[in-house]
């Protein structure tokens, strides 16, 4: 009995705990009084976290900032490489949906497209022909595109230029994109890598202070051998790999609702559960990815009520737990208190 006076934090933390799936020692920081400071984006589930607290407490959210390998980025918490072995897996419009995801769970959120090869960011973004300004002919302010800021050699240069470039031209460019961009303070910087486990790969994977990777992958075999040697790569560079997305995992038809597993049943989930690594999402194979993705209309900005958009949010919710655990592994000091 506490006769009107505020029940002391730690009796959240059962709670607080079991609502995330995660231990009391886990979360033992994150309340302060009556407040509930939550480390990773996942904004829509604040109401239900309130009410599953008892309705007595405020929850807000300060992302915490993962450390990497190398020097961070001024002003970015947290670099997040958005990977496939194989290409036309649908990274890039993975990278888009994920980090419009990111936001609606209220973080602060920006993508650089370093598939430098086919950057196809700008398109999905609907800004393709957007071009970065430059305050002192040094350094570029990114692109806006609805609440995101974004940065792609595709704002910079015609698309066949940048083709024929050399592997060490490639990736001088894209470590000059990332260290000369002007980001604004960043939660999560999605990094949309060039597809494939090469030269470029590997340098970027060294290079880029990143927290975490994601592996994309359809579920058919050929990319799932593609994938693991993806996961090979970043393990290889001491880069935790957060999950796995499995994308086009089925086409469910609109008309009679039966799911069709045209790439194989599960290959995503087997590859997670090999390589104990958490399966983020599993997303369908739908017009609607295609269409918004074509069109540069993200499916998250036009439809966010859809199912699909509750998939991504799901995902991206997931990425961040991920990403957040491996500071608590790292035994890295939690500064849920000070925001920036
Ligand atoms: N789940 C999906 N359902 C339907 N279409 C999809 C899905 N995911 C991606 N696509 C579409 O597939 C095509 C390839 O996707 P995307 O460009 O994202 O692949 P990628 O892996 O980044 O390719 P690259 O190897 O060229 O970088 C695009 O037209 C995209 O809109």
């Amino acid at each position: 009995m506490f006769f009107g006076k505020k029940a002391p934090a730690a009796t959240f933390l059962p709670d607080l705990a079991a609502f995330f799936g995660l231990t009391e020692q886990q979360v033992t920081n994150w309340p302060q009084g009556n407040n509930v400071i939550v480390p990773f984006a996942c904004q829509s589930r604040h109401e239900e976290l309130k009410q599953a607290l008892g309705g007595n407490v405020q929850i807000s959210q300060a992302v915490t900032a993962v450390a990497a390998n190398t020097a961070p980025v001024p002003g970015v918490k947290n670099i997040i490489a958005v990977t496939s072995g194989k290409g036309g897996v649908g990274k890039s419009a993975t990278t888009v949906n994920l980090a419009f995801a990111l936001f609606q769970e209220g973080a602060r959120v920006g993508i650089l497209d370093a598939d430098i090869y086919g950057p196809s960011i700008p398109i999905m973004l609907g800004n393709a022909s957007q071009y970065p300004t430059s305050p002192d002919d040094k350094h570029m302010h990114p692109n806006q595109a609805h609440g995101l800021v974004a940065n792609s050699i595709g704002y910079l240069v015609e698309a066949d230029k940048a083709t024929v470039w050399r592997g060490p031209m490639a990736s001088k460019a894209l470590m000059q994109m990332l260290r000369e961009t002007l980001w604004p303070d960043l939660d999560y910087l999605l990094i949309d890598m060039p597809p494939g486990t090469g030269d470029i790969q590997l340098t970027l994977a060294q290079q880029i202070p990143v927290s975490g990777a994601v592996i994309v992958t359809t579920p058919q075999d050929l990319a799932l051998a593609d994938a693991t040697k993806g996961i090979a790569m970043f393990e290889q560079v001491n880069v935790p790999v957060l999950g796995v997305v499995e994308n086009m995992s089925y086409y469910q038809c609109r008309a009679c609702g039966h799911k069709d597993y045209l790439f194989a049943t599960d290959g995503g989930k087997k590859l997670a559960q090999q390589r104990s690594v958490p399966l983020l999402g599993q997303l369908p194979l739908d017009i609607q990815i295609r269409q918004h993705a074509d069109d540069g209309t993200p499916l998250l900005v036009a439809e966010p009520d859809s199912p699909l958009s509750a998939s991504y949010r799901q995902a991206a919710r997931a990425l961040a737990k991920a990403l957040y655990l491996r500071s608590v592994q790292a035994g890295a000091k939690i500064p849920v208190h000070n925001q920036d």
